[in-house]
């Protein structure tokens, strides 16, 4: 099954007017030939989220929302605003979100369901820690991750997973290909034992110090369909150099 692969930036706590400029560079970028081969996408703060979605250039993405549609929830966003600023995309169960808002597969489940009501497709964040690595427990903690954040009903067109492994977050470490290549084929096996053959068709990117660099190598990795790219997405060059290795 051929799978479109996704390069998505999640610029984080990151960017003020200003960074428009950089969004447009990175649209510029984004030639025919590379929309032959790859999608790109942003997930700015909530701030800029319907800023960057008017401009129509690349889908936008939040970087988290709300189960509920509304109500007194001082502080949050729903995915329905999101989807209402123009948003395509949502990121839930970052591990940023996962660690300092105590954010449980349930929790991360409930999101979800809330991105799919609201015509969003979500991005499911999954990964280990240094401890749980060196544990020898990836597999089994990002297999429970997978089991208890996605509902049932997940395909790929509501769903892309992300695998982030959270000492590669910002840390400049990567895991070797062949890490790389044994948790993306586990997360494949387990989508396609739960959602059937149809999930071959999910998109799973590798997120975790992603730079031009390593990308071509990353990116190359067999079940590995595109980056989720925190540090370089600021800049337009960075970015585009990742998203290079597609073309
Ligand atoms: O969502 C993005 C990831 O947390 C990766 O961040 P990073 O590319 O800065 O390591």
């Amino acid at each position: 099954m051929s799978v479109k692969p996704l390069v998505a930036g999640n610029w984080k706590m990151n960017g003020l007017k200003a960074s428009v400029a950089e969004f447009e560079a990175i649209a510029a970028g984004y030639d025919a030939a590379l929309k032959a081969k790859a999608e790109l996408a942003i997930c700015p703060p909530f701030t800029l989220v319907a800023t960057l979605a008017q401009k129509g250039l690349l889908p936008v993405g939040g970087q988290d929302c709300h189960a509920k549609v509304s109500g007194a929830h001082t502080g949050d966003t729903s995915a329905e605003m999101l989807k209402d600023a123009g948003a395509t995309y949502v990121i839930v169960g970052h591990s940023e979100r996962r660690t300092d808002h105590a954010e449980t597969d349930a929790v991360v489940k409930a999101k979800t369901e809330a991105a799919w009501r609201a015509g969003l497709v979500a991005i499911v964040c999954v990964g280990e820690t240094h401890a749980e690595r060196t544990g020898g427990k990836t597999l089994d903690v990002v297999g429970t991750q997978v089991a208890g954040s996605l509902p049932d009903g997940t395909t790929a067109a509501n769903t892309v997973i992300a695998y982030e492994p959270v000492w590669a977050i910002g840390t400049g470490l990567t895991p070797t290909a062949a890490d790389v290549k044994e948790v993306h084929n586990f997360i494949r096996k387990e989508l396609v034992k739960r959602f059937g053959a149809d999930a071959n068709g999910i998109r799973i990117l590798y997120g975790g110090s992603v730079k031009p660099s390593n990308a071509a190598e990353l990116m190359a990795v067999e079940d590995v369909n595109g980056a989720l790219v925190g540090g370089a997405s600021l800049k337009a060059s960075d970015f585009l150099g990742i998203a290079a290795a597609y073309k």
